[in-house]
């Protein structure tokens, strides 16, 4: 099955940051593979800017080995690799200072839409959307997206907030979450909201609790400077699990539009209960057999940044009131794998009588890496042994149910693409990541005030044991992570 690819409007990107990791490793690679889809139109031009001096033929050279060792199969097309390098351009220019923002508007076109990726620290982001005005570069067709992190903590974001509403109208504000532009997470609400036979059993006398686990198998290694003032906090559960706790949990929108699906989500996020200290558990790597610990890859020996969340949260509103719901990601865990299980209720009664067990439906919807949803059904054991009952998988991997030309494009290079087109539904609004803080906040607060150090875990490991003791008291299970 292969969808139609419709070209977005030829466009100017602009990507501040163009020489960094992320520009590198995602961008840039993930632009490539919409060009050679179609769906980035020739007409279409970027420009990377950043401090260092260098000419649009030396950025073209870092692009190319970008696309080399980040850009999968198609970079083997040394003619569409060409073809794609000649839209590229570049300009030094120094986001603090006022060098390079004249010659950078002599990049732009008139008449086409203007996007302009902030790939740099978040340190930088009010002053880029400050001199994009006062330089001029701005216009009603120009947009701004953000990365992460959008603020530290609750006071931050709305000074972020603040400052890009000084220059920029909201509907032209693009605040990144790459987990938004994953297929299989936009694939929730298709499965949520396009069948009929979830959503009249998706709340809480059907569902007896939710388990949303992103693992990781990496640990902070480069990105110990970042990660250690972060932790899976801020840097995890307060965008990227957020998001999928909303999807998850929100009411059905009126129609997949911006607001309306941002107005369902903020509404969950409004309706969470405060955190109790003791639904939470912190974790921290220790060396393993040739790997270093999480405070040697942070470089600080008391580092107390925890690498592993895990906890328990309550959604206040009538359909969830009564079902809890667990999430746990964490660095350095048995397996990278993602997922979200959905734990229904037990049959009110059983006709079959003690020896049947206890039986219940679950959910699981795997975001990765193999993308796809198991339904365990309860059937009859096969034999002569009478009426004994077993739990059997109904599982679909969605590569091998809609085939190979169902691959999907990149996090990134699809969120790009609705930039351009101007669609804000897989983006947060302003409220709803200032709600996230509001609510993130507390927990850390209490962390800080506690004193509290995270539970040291071994590196292969499914996190700290008190993150199955958090379970075990609510006489629940996690579902395991195995290699
Ligand atoms: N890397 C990743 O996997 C992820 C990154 N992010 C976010 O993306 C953003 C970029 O991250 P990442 O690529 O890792 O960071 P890097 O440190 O690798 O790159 C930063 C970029 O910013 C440029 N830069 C720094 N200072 C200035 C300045 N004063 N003026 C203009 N350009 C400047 C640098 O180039 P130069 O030094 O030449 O100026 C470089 O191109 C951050 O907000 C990060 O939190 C989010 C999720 C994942
Ligand atoms: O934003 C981030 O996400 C990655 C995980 O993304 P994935 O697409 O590989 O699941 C995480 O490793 C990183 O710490 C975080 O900043």
């Amino acid at each position: 099955m292969v969808s139609r690819v419709i070209p977005v409007d030829p466009f100017d990107l602009v990507i501040f940051g163009a020489t960094g990791d992320l520009a590198r490793r995602k961008i840039l690679p993930g632009l490539f593979d919409r060009f050679c889809d179609g769906q980035m139109p020739p007409e279409a031009r970027i420009i990377g800017a950043a401090r260092s001096d260098m000419t649009s033929e030396e950025f073209r050279t870092l692009v190319d080995e970008a696309i080399s060792e980040f850009g999968g199969a198609l970079a083997e097309d040394r003619a569409a690799v060409a073809r794609f390098l000649d839209a590229l351009s570049y300009e030094t220019v120094d986001a603090v200072g006022e060098d390079g923002w004249e010659a950078l508007r002599g990049h732009l076109r008139e008449g086409f839409v203007r996007a302009f990726y902030f790939s740099v620290g978040p340190s930088l982001f009010g002053d880029i959307a400050e001199r994009l005005r006062s330089f001029g570069l701005a216009d009603e067709n120009s947009r701004i997206v953000v990365e992460k992190p959008f603020g530290h903590d609750l006071a931050s974001a709305k000074k972020l907030n603040a400052t890009l509403a000084q220059h920029f109208d909201e509907t032209q504000i693009y605040r990144i979450d790459h987990y938004l532009g994953k297929e299989t997470v936009q694939n929730l609400m298709a499965v949520r909201f396009g069948n009929m036979l979830f959503e009249p059993l998706w709340n809480s006398q059907f569902i007896d609790h939710i388990q949303i686990t992103v693992a990781e198998t990496v640990g902070v290694g480069g990105r110990g400077g970042y990660y250690d003032k972060s932790g899976a906090m801020r840097d995890m559960i307060q965008n990227h699990l957020m998001q999928l706790l909303c999807l998850i949990a929100m009411e059905p929108p009126a129609k997949f539009d911006p607001d309306a699906v941002r107005d369902e989500k903020l509404k969950v996020i409004r309706a969470l209960d405060p955190v109790q200290h003791h639904h939470v558990v912190r974790g921290q790597y220790e060396a393993g057999e040739g790997e270093q610990s999480y405070r040697e890859d942070a470089g600080d020996p008391r580092s107390r940044t925890e690498s592993f969340v895990a906890l328990r949260l309550n959604i206040s509103n009538w359909r969830w009131a009564g079902t809890p719901i667990y999430l746990r990601t964490g660095k350095k865990l048995a397996v990278r794998e993602s997922e979200i299980v959905v734990v229904f209720k037990e049959t009110p009664h059983s006709i079959f009588g003690p020896d049947a067990g206890n039986h219940r439906n679950v959910l699981v919807i795997r975001l990765q890496p193999d993308e796809g949803m198991t339904l365990d059904v309860t059937i009859k054991e096969p034999g002569p042994g009478g009426m004994r009952l077993v739990d059997v998988p109904l599982d679909m991997s969605f590569a091998e149910a809609l085939g190979p030309g169902a691959q999907a494009p990149g996090a990134y290079e699809r969120l790009i693409m609705d930039v351009i087109r101007g669609n804000q539904t897989l983006f947060m609004r302003g409220d709803e990541v200032e709600a996230a803080w509001a609510w993130t906040d507390p927990i850390i607060e209490s962390w800080v005030a506690r004193h509290d150090v995270p539970k040291p875990y071994p590196p292969g490991s499914s996190g700290p044991g008190d993150a199955d003791l958090l379970m075990r008291r609510d006489k629940r299970e996690w579902r395991e992570i195995k290699a």
